[in-house]
């Protein structure tokens, strides 16, 4: 990569327009994408929307079609010894070496390392002192996922890339991964991780990619994804009946909710002591404003006109 077209030089991962194709399926097709060094990023998206392809080209496992790529400023197709000792991935799990213990196995690999974290303390940070003797066979989905984890992280990675890495574990396991890697993020790790999870998302990462068709879609805080006006909030109630009807569910969407209900309650007469029947103010998730991004875009104006809680007219 050039000076010239690498706006973020000293970001841990540049992508710009990559491209794969499988036979005729463009896995990736053109997808960009920085990370800056000490970010916490997740790459969400629908399954087969690249992302697996895109991660594995950036560390170095899969080759690309076109694009350019940097990886602490290192271009993975040709990277060797030394960037590979930089960087740490947690794959979904692999099932060699089971006959190994959990104290073994993370020994074996520190070897691989100049600068190894100490394997006791490792496996006692990622909570399997208890198993240290136990063959990796034995160990049960969630705590083969803590070993995997410990073998990523075991050469002090700069960037740790992390494949959907909660997946299979209980409520309990998961609040404790998070904290290993608020933890890891805290020591200034750059993590990049793919998730199903919304809510991992959001607890874990400081931006979020959505990637559809092989595409970024929206790239940006858990807070501020999707922008202001996937972000406004719809107001609910029940409008009276002006003849003694059933009262009728109404929906509006609005950047200023306060406004629109002391408005909508002057509207209705509602004095001080009066309640608006069935109101509710409610805020986009970002599971919601993620259904909108992945959903099919909108005949006319930005993918998000198809949030989910386009509320009807008034
Ligand atoms: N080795 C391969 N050969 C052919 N097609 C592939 C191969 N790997 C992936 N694909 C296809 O490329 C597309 C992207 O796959 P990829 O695994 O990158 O998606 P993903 O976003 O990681 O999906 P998931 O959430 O299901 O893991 C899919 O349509 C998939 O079928």
């Amino acid at each position: 990569m050039t000076s010239s077209d690498s706006p973020a030089t000293d970001a841990a991962v540049v992508v710009r327009g990559l491209r794969k194709s499988y036979g005729s399926k463009h896995a990736v097709d053109g997808l960009d994408l920085t990370v800056e060094r000490g970010e916490v990023v997740a790459i969400l998206g629908p399954n087969g929307a690249g992302k697996t392809t895109t991660v594995e080209i950036l560390e170095g496992f899969r080759d690309r079609d076109a694009g350019e790529v940097s990886v602490l400023g290192v271009d993975p197709a040709t990277a060797g010894r030394s960037w590979r000792a930089r960087i740490g991935v947690v794959l979904q799990t692999m099932n060699d070496q089971a006959e190994l213990t959990v104290g073994e196995l993370v020994r074996h690999f520190a070897r691989y390392y100049p600068d190894p974290r100490d394997p006791a303390e490792l496996i006692e940070a990622v909570g399997l002192t208890d198993k240290i003797g136990t063959r990796t066979r034995q160990l049960s989905g969630g705590q083969r996922r803590r070993l995997d984890v410990a073998l990523g992280i075991v050469g002090h990675p700069e960037l740790l890339f992390l494949d959907e890495p909660t997946t299979g574990f209980d409520p309990q396991a998961r609040r404790s991964f998070w904290d290993l890697v608020a933890g890891l993020r805290d020591a200034g790790t750059t993590i990049l991780l793919t998730t199903h999870y919304l809510d991992e998302a959001e607890q874990l990462a400081d931006r979020v990619a959505v990637v559809r068709d092989g595409r970024l879609v929206a790239l940006g805080a858990p807070h501020e994804l999707g922008g202001p006006e996937a972000r406004r909030a719809v107001v609910r109630w029940s409008e009276p009946a002006a003849e003694g009807g059933p009262p009728r569910p109404r929906q509006e969407r609005t950047a200023t909710p306060t406004a629109f209900v002391r408005a909508l309650a002057a509207r209705l007469g509602a004095g001080p002591g009066d309640e608006i029947p069935d109101l509710q103010v409610v805020r986009p998730s970002l599971e919601d404003v993620y259904l909108g991004l992945i959903g099919e875009p909108a005949a006319t104006g930005p993918v998000m006109a198809t949030a989910a809680l386009d509320g009807e007219p008034s």
